[in-house]
């Protein structure tokens, strides 16, 4: 019987789990699909049981299907969906649902903080305060429901409340405060500047704890419900993103992750805590101690690919359907996609842009229509890549990982679009990988992160540029930079027009 640790990755689609020995080899693995709630235009709800639920149903699995022996299992750690709302009552008990990262009602929330802090509050969190993030959310909730406002005692963000469910212990982790743009970066405390400001109780903040951290044990209840032994320790675990440079190796700032999950990151290691872009990129704690990371979020990545399938190919095959775009071409014939289906977040800030299909032709046909939403969503991230380019930044390489590495079709295009080198990993579980990594250094059998890495991350495909359609894409995404300015007035008037005809 080999001992292993679990790595619990809370995505915003499903919960993965896997199981890794100390040689960091993944000997089992479940997951479980819950959904996502969208009553409303730019609302984005789940309902914090379901985490619970679905995460139990895959250890139930790894125990009686994988035939995981509870003793084996020494320590779990957490992976999750950043900067998701859930607010507990005194007695614990969740007291509406879930508001996600991807949830973008709060504009007046996020426009309020600017006007009363301004400058100042980029320099503490080093981040704008987007909708999608927590504090705005938070203020939301003050504003449109006091009644539950007024209840609430405790913040937490998703992966830390199902941790609260495993353990009975409170605690949020440094990579996901600083999403909630309540920490202060430089201090790596909460903001007292900020909690005053907007006359939030210090007392709704968690304690903060490192993702190496001992976070206690699995408790009575949780073993009696899901079979695990109350032996096994969890730790602090980390935002997914944290933790998906965590298990793609990510450990020096020319390498540059790329997640293609529902939301899509360009993702830098950052060596000091100082840098700031002044919000244009998101700066964040990284889950490794003392370190931080950078990135740029494209916000319907994978989920613009899962809506085009669900709309107009229900009943067949993902994998089928994705790679039907082959038999397009470089420029899906002259089609673009701006993958903006729930507005976006970086390089533009912009809750109220919507997506848009370019050049439409008699000629085209379905797979061209596929082809142009897997190269849109690559255009967003080669925004961002220009982001940081401008800034001096230079990558050898791409860590590709995500449900969307599971095409081969698509890390070449990004290799084409990125004209670098993107590699892919042996085992496509970075942000699982990355948890179950923080717990087998929290349990101290590796002495740090890095040591825990050469162990862990092995590379498994490599997708080198081909310079024919390198230059084609240059082309294309001069033309794709177009689109933003382009539709913006358009589709803003589209968002209103909604509104005032009661759908929003
Ligand atoms: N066979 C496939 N080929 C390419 N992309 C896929 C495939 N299957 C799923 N995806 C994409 O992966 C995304 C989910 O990725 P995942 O990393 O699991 O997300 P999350 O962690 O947000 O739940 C989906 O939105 C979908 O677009
Ligand atoms: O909002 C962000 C990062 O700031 C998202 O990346 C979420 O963390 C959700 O991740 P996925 O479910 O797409 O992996």
């Amino acid at each position: 019987m080999t001992d292993c640790v679990l790595g619990v990755d809370l995505g915003t689609s499903a919960v993965k789990v896997s199981a890794v020995t100390k040689a960091g080899e993944i000997i089992a693995q479940e997951g479980m699909d819950f959904p996502l709630r969208q009553p409303k235009p730019g609302y984005a709800e789940q309902d914090p049981e379901d985490w619970v639920s679905a995460t139990t149903v895959a250890i139930v699995r790894l125990i009686l299907n994988d035939q995981l022996k509870p003793e084996q299992i020494k320590g779990i750690s957490y992976s999750g969906q950043m900067h998701g709302l859930v607010l507990l009552d005194a007695d614990n008990q969740v007291l509406r649902p879930a508001m996600l990262w991807n949830d973008t009602r709060s504009t007046k929330q996020r426009e309020e903080i600017m006007a009363k802090m301004g400058d100042r509050f980029i320099e503490i969190t080093h981040n704008q305060p987007l909708e999608g993030f927590t504090l705005p959310k938070l203020l939301w909730v003050k504003e449109n429901q006091p009644e539950i406002f007024a209840k609430a005692k405790t913040m937490l963000l998703p992966k830390d409340y199902l941790r609260f469910r495993m353990t009975g212990n409170l605690a949020i982790d440094y990579s996901d405060a600083t999403g909630t743009v309540m920490l202060d970066v430089d201090k790596q405390v909460w903001s007292q500047e900020i909690l005053d400001a907007f006359d939030i109780p210090a007392s709704l903040c968690p304690p903060l704890v490192r993702s190496i951290d001992n976070t206690g044990n699995i408790d009575d209840w949780y073993a009696q419900y899901s079979g695990l032994s109350t032996e096994t320790v969890t730790f602090g675990g980390g935002a997914d993103n944290a933790c998906g440079a965590v298990g793609a190796g990510i450990d020096s700032p020319t390498k540059v992750l790329s997640s293609i999950g529902t939301s899509g990151v360009i993702l830098k290691y950052e060596p000091q805590k100082e840098t700031n872009y002044n919000g244009v990129l998101q700066y964040e704690d990284h889950a490794i101690p003392d370190a931080f990371y950078s990135m740029g979020v494209t916000l319907a990545a994978g989920f613009s690919l899962s809506w085009f399938k669900k709309t107009f190919a229900a009943d067949e095959d993902f994998t089928a359907v994705v790679e039907s775009a082959a038999q397009s071409t470089v420029g899906a014939n002259g089609l673009l996609f701006a993958p903006y289906i729930v507005g976006e977040r970086a390089p533009y800030a912009d809750a109220d842009i919507r997506g848009s299909f370019i050049g439409i032709d008699g000629i085209h046909q379905r797979h061209d229509f596929v082809r142009a939403v897997l190269e849109g969503i690559i255009f967003s991230f080669r925004d961002l890549m220009d982001e940081y380019e401008a800034k001096g930044s230079r990558f050898d390489t791409v860590v590709s990982i995500g449900g969307g590495a599971k095409s081969p079709l698509w890390q070449q295009i990004q290799a084409n679009i990125f004209n670098t080198k993107v590699v892919s990993l042996k085992n496509e579980q970075g942000p699982g990988l990355g948890a179950a990594m923080l717990a087998a250094v929290g349990l101290g059998w590796f002495k740090s992160v890095s040591e825990c890495t050469k162990v862990f991350v092995k590379f498994k495909d490599v997708f080198l540029p081909r310079a024919n359609d390198v230059a084609k894409y240059r082309k294309l995404h001069d033309i794709y930079k177009q689109i933003y300015p382009s539709t913006k007035e358009i589709t803003h008037e589209l968002v209103a027009y909604r509104r005032e005809n009661g759908e929003e």
